[in-house]
């Protein structure tokens, strides 16, 4: 790897970058909800924020690393501050400036690359990255995702060149977009957003040609916990699920509230056999579940339906929406309390 290439306006860089005063502060947790976030939807291991001054490369959250800086003539990003916006790498073991750098050759063995420049005083300052152990296409659609979660950095580094009144604003900002992607009672995505995760995962599976599966789940006879216990006591269940179902899949599937005791299950990288084995996981796990109600335990049963690319062949996602539907008013015909697809 040679020497980092320096940019030509590296002195106003550096200048840029000291005046925003967050170069030496500790990790930082609204970061972290960023890396978080870009791991999920892009389903790859390693996420980062960083900041690059002179001669280091300054980690400002990571996701899949166990380091908070590096050499700067190591870096890969620092060869991203030379793009204008960003720097792509499907394989870098394959490009000739990296195939020898050290995060290449040993230790992660890093192969796909997709670094972003973020700004301060129009200065590329850091960079916001994804990366993978496996090499990796990235489409259009990809880039205009990672363009959002960019400028969300983005607000995130400029809050710290605002007063006081602004940072407020800014803070409202975020939280009325939460409010418009998030379902207010669980925190789970909301309908809307749960369906656009679908046809990014279904673009994904067009590209990548890897299977991957749905899941309808819905909570076995609610309208008699209402009827029975209250509507409040109805709500303390159905967030009570939503906990357990999330504790039950992985980080990188996604679930999201689709009505009112229903919830969508949207898995990547699965097949029928694996979303049937983790159909009955989570039955297992649910089984478990009983919420108090003054001193009684109210036991709390689902039905899953599921339905997966590799075993039905639809054109599109809301087929295979349909297909998981059917497989839940199956699983409500046959007794509920079981998964059926
Ligand atoms: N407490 C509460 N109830 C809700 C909410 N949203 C919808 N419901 C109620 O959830 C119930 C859903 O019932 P259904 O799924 O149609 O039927 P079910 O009684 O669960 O029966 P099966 O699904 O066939 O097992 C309805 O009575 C709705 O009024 C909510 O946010 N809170």
């Amino acid at each position: 790897m040679p020497d980092a290439i320096i940019p030509r306006n590296e002195q106003q860089r550096l200048a840029a970058l000291d005046e925003l005063g967050i170069l030496y502060t500790p990790l930082e947790e609204r970061f972290d909800k960023i890396t978080r976030t870009l791991c999920r939807i892009f389903n790859t291991p390693i996420a980062y924020v960083s900041l690059i001054d002179k001669d280091t490369q300054w980690l400002k959250s990571t996701q899949g690393l166990d380091f908070v800086s590096t050499d700067r003539s190591t870096s890969i990003c620092t060869q991203t501050l030379l793009a204008d916006e960003y720097m792509i790498c499907e394989d870098l073991s394959k490009n000739e400036h990296f195939k020898d750098n050290i995060f290449v050759t040993s230790g992660l063995k890093m192969r796909f690359y997709a670094g972003f420049n973020l700004k301060s005083k129009e200065q590329n300052i850091g960079t916001l990255c994804i990366a993978d152990d496996k090499p990796r296409t990235f489409s259009q659609e990809d880039i205009t995702t990672m363009r959002d979660l960019v400028s969300w950095a983005q607000t995130e580094i400029n809050l710290t060149q605002l007063g006081e009144v602004q940072m407020q604003l800014i803070t409202e900002l975020d939280q009325a977009q939460k409010h418009a992607r998030t379902d207010d009672l669980t925190g789970l995505w909301n309908q809307g957003t749960i369906k656009e995760v679908l046809q990014r995962a279904h673009h994904r599976h067009l590209i990548t040609q890897k299977p991957y599966s749905l899941m309808m789940v819905d909570i076995d006879n609610f309208k008699q916990v209402n009827d029975t216990y209250g509507h409040p006591f109805g709500d303390q269940v159905i967030s009570a699920v939503a906990d357990e179902l999330k504790r039950s899949i992985r980080p990188t599937d996604t679930i999201g509230r689709y009505g009112g005791d229903e919830f969508l299950i949207i898995l990547e990288n699965c097949n029928h056999q694996r979303a049937e084995e983790l159909s009955q996981r989570l039955l297992h796990h649910n089984k478990k579940l009983s919420i108090l109600n003054k001193d009684k335990k109210v036991p709390t049963n689902i039905s899953v339906g599921f339905a997966s690319t590799d075993y039905i062949s639809v054109d599109d996602p809301e087929s295979l929406l349909e297909c998981a539907d059917q497989a839940l008013y199956t699983a409500k015909q046959e007794g509920r309390n079981c998964a059926r697809g």
